[in-house]
């Protein structure tokens, strides 16, 4: 069965466009990414799906019932964090979860416990001193306190540190163990690649491309910068996967997709001075990459 099935959808603001056309479909059990860069889309599906905003054109069915009119039903088995969160700054944090659990016709104690042991977060501190890592750990525990059976996340991960990073993929990955369904938002390539079985790309409010993980682990890309007082422009244009080469003086500056290691075997003969091998931006990787298959 299918979880989330968004059909034809499209969402206007006014004249501006924020989606269109909008096909897809979320398996029962899967942990899916919805990637492209700022602006793309994302926070417009997702708010459509939550029944925030309503679509202009087509519909989206959750658990099989429809998204604006089963609302409050649907509402109960969904956990969503958003990308920003605002609280109330002077309750404290167990006050806030318990008001957010008293939504939900369960008890959600014991599951507040559990997450807030597991991220390390402190129930008897203020909203208002909580940095903002911490505050994003509110909103974790905040989605997921009731055990929802789908679990929407909107780039989830921006401040928090890496460690915490990986606690929460860690607590991802075993919320879908446990039969969890995922939708993953982000603009981060290489975070998607490391949770998602399947992976939609959204560009300009269209859906651009739709991958298993085993397609999209093969595409990995870096950005090389490289200083060497050598002459490089032979050794490069003998690499295939190369693009956007930018050459001043003795910097080497480009984007390189595919196995690393042909490309480190041809420089360990270069007398090389620095090298930063950095991860592109998606913006980036779009315009060196998917526009060309387009
Ligand atoms: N309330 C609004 N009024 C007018 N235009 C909007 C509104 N919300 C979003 N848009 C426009 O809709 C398009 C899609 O925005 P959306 O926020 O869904 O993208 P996104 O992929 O989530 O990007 P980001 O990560 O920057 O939030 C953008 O062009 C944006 O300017």
């Amino acid at each position: 069965m299918n979880t989330i099935e968004i059909s034809n959808l499209s969402k206007f603001y006014g004249k501006s466009r924020g989606v269109e056309n909008i096909d897809l479909e979320v398996r029962e059990g899967e942990i899916f990414g919805f990637i492209g860069p700022n602006g793309a889309g994302k926070s417009t599906t997702i708010r459509t799906m939550l029944n925030l905003i309503a679509p202009t054109k087509g519909e989206v069915r959750i658990f099989g019932m429809d998204s604006v009119k089963e609302a409050d039903k649907i509402a109960q088995h969904i956990g969503y964090l958003p990308s920003e969160v605002f609280y109330y700054d002077d309750m404290k944090v167990k006050d806030l979860l318990n008001y957010s659990a008293s939504f939900y016709k369960k008890d959600c104690s014991r599951k507040i416990r559990e997450l807030s042991d597991l991220l390390e977060l402190d129930l008897n501190r203020k909203i208002e001193d909580l940095s903002y890592g911490n505050r994003k750990k509110v909103g974790i525990v905040q989605g997921l306190l009731h055990d929802p059976k789908l679990i929407i996340l909107d780039e989830p991960t921006s401040g928090l540190d890496p460690l915490m990073q990986q606690k929460f993929f860690q607590l991802l990955l075993d919320e879908n163990q446990n039969g969890k369904t995922i939708f993953f938002s982000s603009h981060i390539l290489s975070e998607v690649q490391k949770l998602c079985h399947r992976v939609a790309i959204i560009k300009e409010g269209e859906i651009i491309k739709l991958q298993d993980m085993a397609t999209l682990k093969e595409e990995t890309y870096k950005r090389f910068t490289i200083d060497t007082g050598h002459n490089l422009s032979d050794v490069l244009s003998q690499i295939p996967g190369i693009s956007d080469l930018y050459v001043s003086e003795h910097l080497y500056r480009f984007i390189y997709k595919g196995d690393l290691n042909p490309i480190t075997g041809l420089l360990a003969g270069v007398d090389i001075r620095d090298i930063l091998i950095e991860e592109p931006t998606l913006e980036e990787i779009f315009l060196h990459y998917y526009e060309r298959e387009e």
